[in-house]
């Protein structure tokens, strides 16, 4: 990230990080719609398997980012690669191929309601690949069971399923062609807390077991706060700042002062951990 973009320098970011392997590459992208621009010259690197949360206020920009980084939305500059790919100077083949390392997470699921579960989760199979329906069969029940839901919810339609286990469906599509990256958009929204908390855990331990690289676009601070190794604020058409808690808690910005260290999120940070008054230390619990 060059220094202009107000990003935290690399001498407080870990140092191993300077090693990681990018595995998405976003720089000096520019998106708007008619005159408003909306993205202006934005850069940012996610990192293998780390889990990323992106955050911002309401109307900044970070369903359009998703959505363009995704090839949903057209850019007007700039240039996005994927796992090493940049899809605009791509052929159709390595299009197809990366296509296939990207699992996605829409807001609300997204499923959809004609179709059962099973035939949901087999969708970017039948899209991708040629197989067997018995092998189909198999393969939704190890994602099914992958995402904590019961082997019974395959032969249901999403309107037969609770909230959370919409959003549990539908990540077990995401995952359906055991991805690389990735995107969530507001995957605890809609959920109450314990629901949000185990959808949080369960997404941890994804990255862990299966060594995915997870965008997460989300409001929800316990996630921010519990299973997020890094933060991405959006302001001002740009990534503002992106690091640790504490670089959050640090960065001079009228903004991310008010919603890191406001009272919703005092509520989240336990406060018998505060190293000093100034500086409040982060619960991981
Ligand atoms: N397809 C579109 N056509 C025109 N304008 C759009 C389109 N999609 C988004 N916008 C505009 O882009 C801006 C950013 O919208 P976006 O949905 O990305 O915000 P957001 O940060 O995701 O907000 P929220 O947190 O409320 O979901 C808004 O001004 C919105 O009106």
């Amino acid at each position: 990230m060059e220094e202009t973009q107000n990003t935290v320098s690399e001498k407080s970011q870990p140092k191993s990080q300077k090693d990681r392997q990018v595995v998405l590459s976003v720089r000096d992208l520019t998106v708007g719609f008619g005159n408003n621009l909306v993205l202006d010259n934005l850069n940012l690197d996610i990192y293998r398997g780390e889990i990323l949360g992106f955050v911002g206020a309401s109307g900044t920009g970070k369903s359009v980012l998703m959505r363009t980084v995704l090839r949903l939305l057209p850019q007007r500059s700039g240039t996005i690669e994927i796992l090493g790919v940049d899809y605009d100077k791509a052929d159709e083949d390595q299009r197809i191929a990366l296509d296939q390392r990207l699992g996605v997470l829409f807001q609300h699921g997204a499923l959809f309601s004609a179709l059962t579960v099973k035939e949901n989760i087999q969708l970017p199979m039948r899209e991708y690949l040629h197989l067997p329906q018995s092998l189909m069969d198999e393969i939704a029940y190890v994602k099914l069971e992958m995402v904590g839901l019961p082997a019974d919810a395959a032969d249901k339609y999403p309107s037969e399923l609770s909230g959370g286990m919409i959003k549990r469906a539908a990540l077990a599509r995401a995952l359906a062609l055991d991805p690389d990256l990735v995107f969530l958009d507001e995957p605890t929204s809609g959920l109450d807390p314990i629901g949000a908390a185990d959808f949080d855990a369960l997404i941890a331990k994804l990255r862990d077991t299966l060594g995915l690289t997870v965008y997460m676009v989300t409001h929800d601070l316990d996630s921010l706060f519990s299973v997020c190794d890094r933060i991405a604020v959006l302001g001002q058409k740009r990534v503002l700042v992106e690091g640790t808690l504490e670089d959050m808690f640090a960065f001079d910005d009228p903004w991310v002062q008010s919603y890191f260290r406001g009272k919703r999120a005092r509520s989240v940070v336990r406060h018998d951990d505060v190293h000093d008054k100034d500086q409040p230390a982060v619960s991981k619990d």
